[in-house]
């Protein structure tokens, strides 16, 4: 028997202390929260005019307190939702909507430099953050009004203001050493960024605190905070320094010292970290007393922290924020139906070739189906990334939000003629390989290794997973068929109740504001998948095709295999022209989701 999860009200009370912060990143574009009815989706609910009403909630209880609370976001707006992915112009509409709620520190992701346009939209219209939009390690090249080129940072260097209470804080945003930005980008790696001048002067006077914003990850012994946060050290030992990270997608917290901490609030508005940390006025060696808690992102929890009610909730910020993201989204029409999905099928919740796994459907499926070319109507095999799936995809009415939400790139597809034998093992080759724009670029230490925040992430919820099935999962049955729990008939619902993330970060005591049962999730899924293979000889030469985005990684495999090939980008030629991969399960749902329409 099928029961309906209402969403859970938090428990436990936020400890407020001196110096407060909520913090975001990698929203990738999702204004409008998330809106299906498959678990645990409704936990994220809340859209970012209710983030905003919370906020700004949040801002007045710290005003009666009389103390700090800073707003921070560590970046990667772009590439996600109908929002920021339906076409530049949108992306920038979806931008200025971001910014209606006043940030006190934002820094920039690495979605925003894949395209120097994006960059540059960024650039331009950085004033739309009154002054907080800080890239320490990141320049543009733009054209000057003399005519010349010149390199010039994207955003503020650093930032230097005074809270409501008087506080003194030197802030910084920056981006881990991202190698596969656009040209008319450089990005200087922290190492070397905390040897300018201009950095030294800028923490050269004593502030109350340091904020490090950064697109990056708070572990790891050789992480890219660490230089920065062992510079300020080594002028100010005791000030506290607060870090805020993002780009790993996941819940992580972690202390560098006892007179720090560094919080990542996850992705896609799933998440509004709450940070907080005494500030001794006294005892400047006392070790801080810090706290953070993992908030889920709907009204319900909202609402509940900031003791408010349907009556009194939504402020004119947010509503402002609701209604210009839901004129954008009618007049960018991106919610027709396409078609009505026939099940679930997830990113991470089960192995790829299993039949609800979204990697199969996409390499099975989506690419056969889609990927045509009118001149080229001979054996092929196409190699896919998979890493431009972003997003599960649900049952149910299909538009073209979703479809964007799950392959929001623009990758198109170049091919090349391979004899069948070779062509077999190209994407075997690419995952012993691995996706080489996205492997670390400095060498890891053993125990960062074990670090590495994804694989800890994935090991940790299959293990977790196995221990509730084990026991019995507490009082619900997973069901298969809809990939839910549901409360076993005639039970009384024990806690916790509902599917969510469950964080085991390095920060001590609980961090999660809510206790939900884990997500299942597969860790270790391929970066590159292939179409079924044709039933070919070894010898037949046959059309090979990549995605633009992967081809190099599609050049050195093939080089690898045959080093006497010599393949080079030259030798690809366009396949299904025109084509770009942000549109092709939209044409497979207009064409075999239409049941029920
Ligand atoms: N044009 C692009 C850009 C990126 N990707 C994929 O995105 C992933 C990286 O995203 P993060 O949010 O982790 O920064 C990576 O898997 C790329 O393959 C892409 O497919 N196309």
């Amino acid at each position: 028997a099928h029961n309906t999860i209402e969403l859970p009200k938090p428990t436990r009370e936020l400890e407020w202390k001196d110096v407060n912060f909520l913090s975001t990143s990698d929203v990738h574009g999702w204004l409008l929260g998330h809106q299906h009815a498959t678990w645990p989706e409704p936990n994220y609910s809340g859209d970012f005019g209710s983030l905003a009403s919370f906020a700004t909630h949040m801002r007045r209880i710290a005003s009666d307190k009389g103390v700090d609370l800073l707003l921070v976001d560590a970046g990667d707006h772009h590439d996600g939702s109908g929002l920021v992915s339906s076409s530049a112009d949108a992306s920038s509409k979806a931008e200025d909507i971001f910014s209606m709620l006043p940030y006190d520190i934002i820094t920039i992701g690495n979605h925003e430099l894949y395209h120097y346009e994006d960059a540059l939209e960024e650039y331009r219209n950085r004033g739309r953050w009154n002054g907080r939009y800080v890239t320490s390690n990141v320049n543009i090249t733009i054209k000057a009004e003399d005519g010349t080129f010149q390199s010039v940072p994207l955003g503020e260097r650093f930032l230097k203001f005074e809270t409501e209470q008087g506080r003194k804080v030197t802030a910084f945003g920056v981006i881990f050493d991202f190698k596969a930005h656009a040209r008319g980008i450089s990005i200087q790696g922290t190492s070397k960024l905390i040897k300018e001048a201009w950095f030294l002067d800028a923490i050269k006077d004593k502030p109350d605190y340091f904020v490090l914003a950064g697109h990056m990850p708070a572990r790891g012994e050789t992480g890219e905070f660490l230089p920065m946060f062992d510079a300020i050290r080594q002028v100010h030992p005791k000030v506290p320094i607060y870090v805020f990270g993002g780009h790993t997608h996941v819940r992580d917290c972690v202390q560098y010292d006892d007179r720090s901490i560094a919080v990542v609030p996850g992705r896609y508005l799933e998440t509004v970290a709450f940070t907080s940390s005494s500030l001794p006025s006294t005892d400047e060696n006392a070790p801080l007393d810090v706290s953070r808690r993992y908030i889920d992102g709907n009204p319900v929890s909202y609402k509940w922290h900031t003791k408010t009610s349907d009556d009194d909730f939504e402020l004119p910020i947010g509503q402002n924020i609701s209604l210009a993201l839901l004129r954008l989204s009618a007049a960018l029409n991106i919610s027709t139906p396409l078609g009505i999905a026939p099940h679930d099928y997830f990113l991470n919740r089960h192995p790829y070739g299993h039949p609800r796994s979204i990697l199969t459907a996409f390499s099975d499926k989506v690419l056969p189906y889609t990927i045509q070319d009118k001149e080229r109507n001979g054996t092929r095999v196409i190699i896919g990334n998979a890493g431009s799936l972003r997003f599960d995809l649900f049952q149910g009415r299909f538009d073209r939000n979703d479809e964007l939400t799950v392959s929001p790139f623009t990758s198109a597809f170049l091919y090349v003629r391979l004899a069948a034998g070779l062509a077999r093992n190209i994407t075997e080759q690419m995952n012993r390989s691995g996706a080489s724009k996205f492997i670390p670029s400095q060498p890891t230490t053993k125990l960062e290794e074990e670090d590495r925040v994804r694989r800890i992430f994935d090991d940790y919820m299959a293990e977790q997973w196995e221990d509730y099935l084990i026991q019995g999962g507490n009082d619900h049955l997973y069901d298969q068929e809809s990939n839910q729990m549901v409360l076993e008939h005639g039970k009384i619902p024990k806690k916790p109740r509902t599917m969510g993330f469950v964080t085991k970060d390095r920060c001590p005591g609980k961090g999660d504001d809510i206790e939900h049962y884990p997500v299942p999730f597969v860790g270790n899924q391929p970066d590159f998948i292939e179409t079924p293979f044709p039933d070919v000889d070894d010898e037949e030469i046959i059309d090979v095709v990549s995605m633009d985005f992967a081809l190099d990684d599609f050049l050195a495999a093939v080089n690898v295999l045959d080093p006497t090939i010599g393949l080079k980008e030259k030798h690809m030629k366009p396949y299904a022209e025109g084509l770009e991969i942000n549109v092709v399960f939209g044409m497979y749902a207009k064409e075999m989701w239409q049941k029920g329409l």
